[in-house]
């Protein structure tokens, strides 16, 4: 199966937010957006998911252009950052009504509904009305709607907003598995714990990198440094401007700094990048907006 997005723009307001021109092809797998706030993550996902119109280019499924493809919105889940709730209905009635509106004949809404509900946790929840479910709830149940037809393409905008650790892991790795056999475009902040096929960076609404996340973790080989100290120890650290991330292990800290050179502490060592320091020394030091970091090859 393959998305193929070729020049997508899209201009808001003649000195607005300019997004694109905007190309690249997905195929099955897990693809994960990723920027900073205002990078125009979510009007990309938006124009994806048929919600906004492209200003130029062409978005296509199968070879069809996906407004003219009456069969791609069948055939779409889709997650917004935000979206409405009926809150005086209940969770099943709500589960009901969206799989209505994707064509879902009643007993398969039924089965479905039945099965995202188990599927993230909300069967029990879904007897009570909306308006009494907690945030992290509802965002189950957002992205329980999005699962109902089965999708084929899953676009998901920030899917982890507001679930506890636990939740996320697993969505994670329920994403994972879907990813086998759909193509699914994911936008986050959080970045470690996902099984990513490929990564797309946008910044200022140009993409800067799309390609297989370890030739992205490749660039920030030999500026990430690394300090494993005591919790005692790690509070009498001066702060330092090129800390990256600090991860508590065995009641260890193991404090990450990124930069050219390396922090003067003693005992810091040369450290491994994951795809959370390559991203912060992306974010750093890579300023320009070309598309210099180009992998064309899938993983
Ligand atoms: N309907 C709109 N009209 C005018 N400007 C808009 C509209 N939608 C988005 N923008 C602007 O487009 C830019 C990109 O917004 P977008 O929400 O796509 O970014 P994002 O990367 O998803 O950000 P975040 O990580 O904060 O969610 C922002 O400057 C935003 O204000």
């Amino acid at each position: 199966m393959m998305l193929e997005l070729t020049g997508i723009t899209k201009q808001f307001g003649a000195a607005g937010f300019s997004l694109g021109p905007v190309s690249f092809r997905l195929e099955n797998g897990l693809h994960l957006l990723a920027g900073p706030n205002g990078a125009g993550k979510s009007t990309l996902l938006r124009m994806i998911a048929t919600v906004l119109r492209p200003d130029c280019g062409q978005i296509a499924w199968r070879n069809g252009d996906i407004y003219a493809n009456g069969g791609y919105k069948r055939t779409l889940g889709y997650l917004p950052q935000t979206f409405g709730l009926y809150e005086e209905m209940t969770g099943w009635e709500f589960l009901q009504y969206m799989a209505g509106l994707k064509g879902l004949p009643p007993r398969l809404a039924r089965e479905r509904s039945d099965f995202v509900a188990i599927r993230f946790g909300i069967r029990q929840e879904c007897r009570r009305r909306i308006a009494l479910w907690s945030m992290g709830l509802r965002q189950r149940l957002g992205l329980a709607q999005a699962l109902l037809n089965d999708p084929a393409v899953l676009i998901l905008d920030e899917p982890f907003n507001g679930l506890d650790p636990e939740e996320s892991r697993a969505v994670s790795a329920f994403l994972a598995q879907l990813s086998e056999e759909r193509v699914i475009l994911i936008s986050s902040h959080v970045l470690s714990g996902l099984a990513v096929t490929r990564l797309l960076l946008l910044r200022n609404g140009r993409l800067c990198f799309e390609g297989a996340p370890t030739a992205f973790i490749n660039e920030a080989r030999g500026q990430v440094w690394s300090l494993t100290v005591s919790k005692d120890q790690w509070l009498k650290l001066p702060h330092h401007d090129s800390t990256g991330t600090i991860i508590l292990e065995d009641g260890q800290y193991r404090c990450n700094f990124i930069g050219e050179r390396p922090p003067d502490i003693p005992g810091v060592q040369v450290g491994e990048p994951g795809l959370e320091e390559a991203y912060i020394f992306w974010l750093r030091y890579n300023h320009s907006t070309s598309e210099e970091i180009r992998d064309d090859h899938p993983a």
